[in-house]
């Protein structure tokens, strides 16, 4: 693994890249390689590569193993932190019960909820908010994932800032406002979604016309 700075840039490629390393059965691959599969420029393929692993090699590519492992230990793979899900819901729930985040290094630790007697999870305890500032700084966790209504949004971030969080992975619709130091990622499924019928219905289009 290289040292120095890596941009944040970079980082927000470089599990891209991992999942797709995993998949690579050949002893070497090569930054076109990784450009082609993932439909990014090659350029900048190589210079992301460039920055994790010093092991390239010009023309050749990189050893697989090699890349792999160090793309792994920048991304922090080689141990599990916590995270929590916040609204331990539908959606909620059906993310405590994924056991997926393991492989890039993340494990669903607890929930909290309003109503935690409502939302019972066979494996992992789900919690009062109010026992949240308390038992995240227990288990040094700093990562949770907000599941509640869009209406509740705001009222739960600051609780989970408040609790120590400082990384926020929001499914609400709502706009969330957290201090600077707090880094907050929102998923939309629905946004993907609207992408993708676009895209089928273009792509239809242009079956029609040939
Ligand atoms: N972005 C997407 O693609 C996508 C997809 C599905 C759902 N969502 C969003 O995810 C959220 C959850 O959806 P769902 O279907 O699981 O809803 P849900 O109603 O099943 O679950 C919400 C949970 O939040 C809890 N809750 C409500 N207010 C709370 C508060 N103030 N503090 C703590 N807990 C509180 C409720 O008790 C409930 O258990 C919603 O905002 C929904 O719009 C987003």
């Amino acid at each position: 693994m290289r040292n120095g700075t890596i941009s944040k840039a970079t980082i927000g490629r470089l599990p891209l890249y991992l999942q797709f390393i995993r998949t690579v059965k050949t002893e070497m691959v090569s930054s076109a390689t990784v450009a082609r599969h993932l439909g990014l420029g090659e350029v900048q393929v190589r210079k992301d590569l460039a920055s994790v692993c010093p092991a390239g090699m010009p023309k050749i590519g990189y050893p697989t193993e090699r890349l792999l492992n160090d793309l792994e230990a920048v991304l922090g793979m080689k141990q599990t932190v916590p995270a929590v899900v916040v609204g331990a819901g539908k959606l909620g729930r059906a993310l405590m019960a994924y056991d997926g985040f393991r492989e890039y290094g993340l494990e669903i630790a607890a929930a909290f909820d309003a109503c935690p007697s409502d939302a019972f999870h066979e494996k992992k305890p789900v919690l009062t908010m109010e026992q949240m500032p308390g038992w995240c700084r227990e288990h040094d966790v700093h990562i949770g994932i907000l599941t509640v209504p869009a209406v509740a949004a705001q009222e739960v971030a600051d609780q989970m800032v408040n609790s120590g969080i400082t990384a926020i992975l929001s499914f609400a619709s709502a706009p969330i406002r957290v201090p600077a130091a707090v880094t907050v990622k929102h998923e939309n499924i629905a946004l993907s979604l609207a992408c993708l019928k676009i895209a089928a219905s273009m792509a239809d289009q242009t079956t029609e016309e040939d």
